[in-house]
């Protein structure tokens, strides 16, 4: 096993830049509130290099979607499709409907790929009949998609699309919509309740599947709710990762489906500049913290740790050292945390706490920093084990289609030093050493990557880091 020292870049080795340093024409792309951070990333330049996920080579008129959809696209400015789009949507609007497993990496455009097959297969006559469910993890994700939806749909008139989630649907009319975005949990519960009637749904798109069919979390009510709709139905599988643990299974849920995949050195995202701080012992880590807010707020910056009860504290702490900072996890009642989010999204708030519940899909552009305060581990106990998915997803807040970030994971003793060693070595990458007793060094290597999604005209692309 290779040691994480092996992978440490030199001192005097620039982070390196993204090939996404370039700009951006940031139309805001989609209807969420947004902050006005001024990413500027010559998406065209990376659209036409052939090694980016965000290259292609039809553009979305090709593609064959409605005229009212390629509307909503222009209004999004999306320009060109990303290769995933590119990839999937004919393979998953064609007729008749084939099953897709389809994974591309974070911040590559998923979402839309999704949700134009969605909207191909509603019959916008019939506006309050559900004909397609899409699930996601947690609210926030469902509630993002549910936005997008509306977005890239806002010239189909009749469509309404509706959020199943804790306390948004109520209970004397029940499901009203075309389109349904919602938690399995809740989706389940409607349905058993015949508040949600699913005789007409033509696809189901599963976000986040890998983590969805996973045996050990979400996996036994995504196959609940799959058993109470017809039999016929599309079936779309998307994620970022898929460990084949995962897949076997994911193959089985949708039998004999078309099949996009990635390489698992292909998978991180070269905008983002990982980086790791190595802090003396566990309670200096929050005084590296601390230290770090400055840069945290260059942009927006997100924070993972462990548990709830540590967010809270280091919330706590932080506040009382004089800095502001907000807090998000699952202990926190619904509309709360819609206004949490909403306000990180805003920029009204720019740094974020929280826990995996946000490690995933979760799309702000203004996000230029996320922190591991804690090394994604997975199991309880003695069989604990680090979490390369978590990682990725949680590093891939940051470095959005095309955008550059940094990631700095905390590591403060053996155990942690070698968790973070093998993530390294799963996806074959190098991770940057930051120092906390070189505060100079450690400011310019992030803000070197951070300020540099400002175009500099001689710039000239990295190699893979
Ligand atoms: N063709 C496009 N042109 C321009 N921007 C796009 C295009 N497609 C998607 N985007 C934007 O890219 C961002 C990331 O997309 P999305 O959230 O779908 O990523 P994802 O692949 O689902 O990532 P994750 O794995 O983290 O969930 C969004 O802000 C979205 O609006």
């Amino acid at each position: 096993m290779a040691d994480l020292a092996s992978r440490i870049t030199k001192p005097d080795e620039a982070p390196p830049v993204a090939a996404a340093e370039a700009l951006i024409d940031e139309g805001k792309s989609h209807g969420l509130v947004d902050s006005n951070y001024d990413v500027e990333v010559k998406l065209s330049d990376l659209q036409s290099d052939v090694d980016s996920p965000l290259y292609s080579v039809t553009s979305f008129e090709q593609l064959g979607l409605s005229k009212q959809i390629n509307d909503g696209l222009l209004a999004m400015n999306f320009k060109k499709p990303s290769k995933i789009q590119e990839k999937a949507l004919p393979l998953m609007v064609s007729n008749p409907p084939r099953n897709m497993i389809a994974q591309s990496q974070s911040g590559t455009g998923k979402t839309a790929a999704f949700v134009l097959t969605a909207l191909s297969r509603v019959d916008f006559s019939k506006p309050e009949q559900p004909q397609a469910l899409i699930l996601a993890p947690s609210r926030e994700l469902a509630r993002q998609i549910q936005a997008v939806v509306g977005m890239i749909g806002q010239f189909c008139k009749e469509l309404i699309v509706e959020a199943a989630i804790p306390g948004a649907v109520s209970r004397e009319l029940g499901v009203r919509a075309s389109v349904v975005v919602g938690t399995p949990g809740t989706v389940m519960d409607l349905i058993k309740r015949r508040q949600f009637d699913v005789s007409q749904l033509k696809v189901l798109v599963i976000d986040e599947a890998d983590n969805m069919l996973d045996q050990q979390g979400l996996g036994e009510q995504c196959a609940r709710v799959k058993g109470m709709l017809p039999k016929s139905i599309q079936i779309l599988l998307f994620s970022a990762t898929f460990p084949e643990k995962v897949m076997a299974y994911a193959e089985r849920y949708a039998p004999n489906a078309n099949q996009i995949k990635l390489q698992q050195q292909e998978l991180t995202v070269k905008g983002i500049s990982q980086m790791y701080m190595d802090c003396p012992d566990e309670q200096k880590k929050y005084d590296v913290l601390c230290q770090l807010y400055g840069l945290m707020t260059i942009g927006s910056s997100v924070i993972f740790v462990r548990t709830r009860e540590s967010a809270n504290e280091i919330q706590r702490r932080m506040e009382a050292d004089g800095h502001k900072v907000s807090v998000l996890h699952g202990a926190h009642e619904g509309a709360n945390r819609d206004t949490l989010l909403d306000d990180f999204r805003s920029g009204r708030s720019k740094v974020l706490i929280t826990t995996n519940v946000l490690a995933r899909g979760i799309d702000v552009s203004s996000v230029s920093m996320v922190i591991n305060y804690d090394i994604p581990m997975k199991g309880v106990g003695r069989d604990q084990e680090p979490d390369p998915e978590t990682y990725l997803h949680r590093i891939g807040r940051t470095g959005r289609f095309g955008r550059v970030g940094v990631s700095i994971s905390f590591v403060y003793d053996q155990k942690s030093f070698q968790a973070l060693s093998q993530i390294a070595e799963h996806y074959d990458i190098d991770l940057i050493q930051l120092s906390p007793d070189d505060w100079d060094m450690t400011e310019k290597k992030v803000q070197d990557v951070i300020k540099s999604s400002r175009a500099k005209p001689d710039y000239v692309p990295s190699a893979q880091h």
